[in-house]
């Protein structure tokens, strides 16, 4: 059962923030729901954003501007919350890059985490049933696409190549792109999967990308060259990692632009229409 927590008009739409028991990370989770107004009268596709370090559900919703250009489209935007929270597990709010709003994405096996961590499957098999569910009559269940930004960028990469077909379409903001070679990712999937780098590879997107074999994608990433990440993201590495699988990718480097929500509201009209490209067939 969901449970409403806010609802605002916005765009001739709804955004609304919603709160349910989840059964993979054994706490309550909140995510953000937007209704396109298309969503009164007919089913609409769903797109789900994952969003980076430190964010809560608020930060993409508040600050993104996501909501003009999906009530133009007639997209719903679901954008879920970056890590289980309030469990209780000795040091989970010690650091802004480990534990709380640090999932990361992947469901972890180290004891102390493994009961709580599951992200990978919470955003790609908990929360789609839970939507499709809910919101029965709204939602085009079988039409669904994947974005995100920075770790949320790493996690919507993850999501896409690991699950051939599933995901009409793909986009990232500066996203991690090589984690197994980065201090973000190294301390967090050693964190979560322990010290063996066998199963880091599952979560490394330069590293699937090898080894995908689906239907073609087509990735937008945007970058800003002033990103102050840079040494973490490494977009050279994903270039090289599609170049060599002769995977279609469309890397952007926006002169001038961070790492911050300025950035990604600038060029969210773009990749929303990207979405919308494959979505609204
Ligand atoms: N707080 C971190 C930076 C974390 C950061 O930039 N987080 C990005 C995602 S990786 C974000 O979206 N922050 C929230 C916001 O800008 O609203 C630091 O001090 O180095």
């Amino acid at each position: 059962m969901t449970k409403e927590v806010s609802s605002n008009r916005s765009f001739g739409g709804w955004q609304k923030v919603f709160e349910h028991e989840s059964e993979e990370c054994k706490c309550p989770m909140k995510f953000g729901i937007f209704f396109p107004p298309q969503a009164e009268s007919k089913k609409c596709p769903v797109v789900y954003y994952l969003s980076g370090l430190t964010c809560t559900e608020q930060n993409f919703i508040s600050k993104s501007g996501v909501q003009r250009s999906a009530a133009k489209h007639g997209l719903i935007i679901v954008a879920p919350d970056t890590s289980p929270r309030g469990c209780n597990i000795e040091g989970e709010d010690d650091s802004y890059d480990f534990g709380s709003g640090a999932g990361f994405y992947v469901d972890a096996t180290e004891e102390k985490w493994k009961t709580n961590y599951r992200m990978y499957s919470y955003v790609t098999k908990e929360l789609p049933n839970v939507i499709n569910k809910e919101f029965e009559s709204q939602v085009e269940p079988n039409k669904m696409s994947v974005f995100g930004h920075s770790m949320g960028g790493h996690g919507a990469l993850v999501c896409a190549l690991k699950n051939p077909g599933k995901y009409k379409s793909v986009s990232a903001f500066a996203p991690i792109t090589n984690p197994t070679q980065c201090p973000w990712g190294q301390k967090a999937l050693s964190g979560y999967l322990g010290k063996d780098s066998d199963s880091h590879k599952e979560y490394d997107s330069c590293l699937l990308i090898k080894k995908y074999q689906g239907p073609k994608l087509d990735i937008l990433v945007d970058q800003g060259t002033k990103d102050q990440f840079l040494h973490e993201l490494l977009p050279e590495h994903l270039v090289r990692a599609c170049g060599d699988a002769g995977m279609t990718l469309n890397l952007r480097n926006q002169e001038g632009y961070d790492h911050s929500y300025y950035f990604i509201s600038t060029f969210m009209d773009d990749h929303i229409a990207h979405h919308a490209k494959y979505l609204n067939l």
